[in-house]
C-alpha cells in the first residue's frame, strides 16, 4: 500500500498564498503527473509530500497515517539535477542510503550486511543500465546516466512513494525517450506510487495514470497574494494504465516493459 490522501491543504509563505485548498486522493500504485504554469506551486506541493515543507492548513496522510514531518526512507526523490553526490562513485551513491540508515554517524556497513547491500546495489545499477560504470563518478557520466543513477539511489530504499521533480527536463529528446521506457519499467516492477512534476505534457501523458493540473484561477496582480493555485484539471489516462499489468487495449503503450527494450 502507498496511498496518499491530501485534504484541504493550504500553503502560505507569510502573506502569500501559494496553494489553496488542495484535496486529492492518490490511490496506491498510481503514477500522477503534476502540470501547471511556472510558479503555481508544483514543487512546493512535492516538497510537502517529501516532508521538507509543512502545509499551513489541512492534512496529508500516507496509508491513512499523518505524513511524517520530515523526509524518510518511505519517500524517495529525484530532482532535475544534483540528486547524486559528486564525491561518491556510482556504487557509493546507490549504497549511501542503506549505509546512512544502518549507521547515521559513520555512514558505513560492515561484513554480511555490507555484502548484501552491495549485491542489491549492483543489481539495481544493472537494472538502470549502469553496470559498466560502477566505479565512475557523476562528473564522468552523461546527464541521462546521472538521472538513471539518481533513480537507482532512490529505489534502493524501496520507497512507498517516489517523488520526481522534472527529473528528465534537462535531457535531450532521444535520451529522454529512453529514460521514459526505463521509468515505465521501474514503475511496473516496484511497488510504489509515483508523483512527478513536469512541464512536458507529452511526458505527462506518456508515463502517468492520471494528470493533475494546478492553476491560479485568479491571477490578476492584486489577487496574487490573496489567492493560491488549486486543482484545475484531473484527467485519468484512457485506456487506463495499471501498474504491473499489460493493457489489453494498448499493450505496446502500457505493458510492463522488459529489460533491454
Ligand atoms: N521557501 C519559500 N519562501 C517563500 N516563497 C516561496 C518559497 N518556496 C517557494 N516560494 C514561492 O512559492 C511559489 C511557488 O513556487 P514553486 O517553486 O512551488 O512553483 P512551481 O510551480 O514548481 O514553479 P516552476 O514550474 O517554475 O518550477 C513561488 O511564488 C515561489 O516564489
Amino acid at each position: 500500500m502507498s496511498a496518499l490522501t491530501i485534504e484541504n491543504v493550504w500553503k502560505e509563505y507569510g502573506d502569500q498564498i501559494v496553494l489553496e485548498d488542495i484535496s486529492i486522493e492518490i490511490e496506491s500504485r498510481a503514477f500522477v503527473a503534476l502540470v501547471g504554469p511556472s510558479g503555481c506551486g508544483k514543487t512546493t506541493f512535492l516538497r510537502m509530500l517529501l516532508g521538507q515543507e509543512q502545509q499551513t492548513r489541512g492534512t496529508i496522510l500516507i496509508d491513512g497515517t499523518p505524513l511524517p514531518r520530515e523526509p524518510g526512507p518511505d519517500r524517495g526523490v529525484v530532482f532535475q539535477r544534483y540528486s547524486v553526490f559528486p564525491h561518491l562513485t556510482v556504487l557509493g551513491n546507490v549504497l549511501i542510503g542503506k549505509e546512512m540508515l544502518a549507521s547515521p554517524y559513520s555512514g558505513r556497513l560492515f561484513g554480511a550486511a555490507r555484502k548484501q547491500a552491495a549485491e542489491e546495489a549492483r543489481a539495481l545499477i544493472a537494472e538502470v543500465g549502469l553496470e559498466h560504470a560502477l566505479d565512475k563518478y557523476p562528473a564522468q557520466l552523461s546527464g541521462g546516466m546521472q538521472q538513471r543513477l539518481a533513480l537507482a539511489q532512490a529505489l534502493i530504499m524501496k520507497p512507498k512513494v517516489l517523488l520526481l521533480d522534472e527529473p528528465f527536463g534537462a535531457l535531450d529528446p532521444g535520451i529522454r525517450a529512453e529514460i521514459h521506457t526505463l521509468m515505465k519499467r521501474l514503475w511496473h516492477e516496484n511497488p510504489m506510487t509515483v508523483v512527478m512534476v513536469t512541464h512536458d505534457m507529452r511526458e505527462a501523458f506518456t508515463l502517468a495514470t492520471r494528470v493533475i493540473a494546478f492553476e491560479r484561477l485568479r491571477d490578476r496582480p492584486e489577487e496574487k497574494i490573496r489567492y493560491g493555485a488549486t486543482i484545475s484539471r484531473d484527467i485519468p489516462i484512457w485506456p487506463p494504465r495499471i501498474a504491473g499489468m499489460a493493457s489489453l487495449i494498448r499493450p505496446d503503450r502500457d505493458g510492463p516493459v522488459t529489460q533491454g527494450q
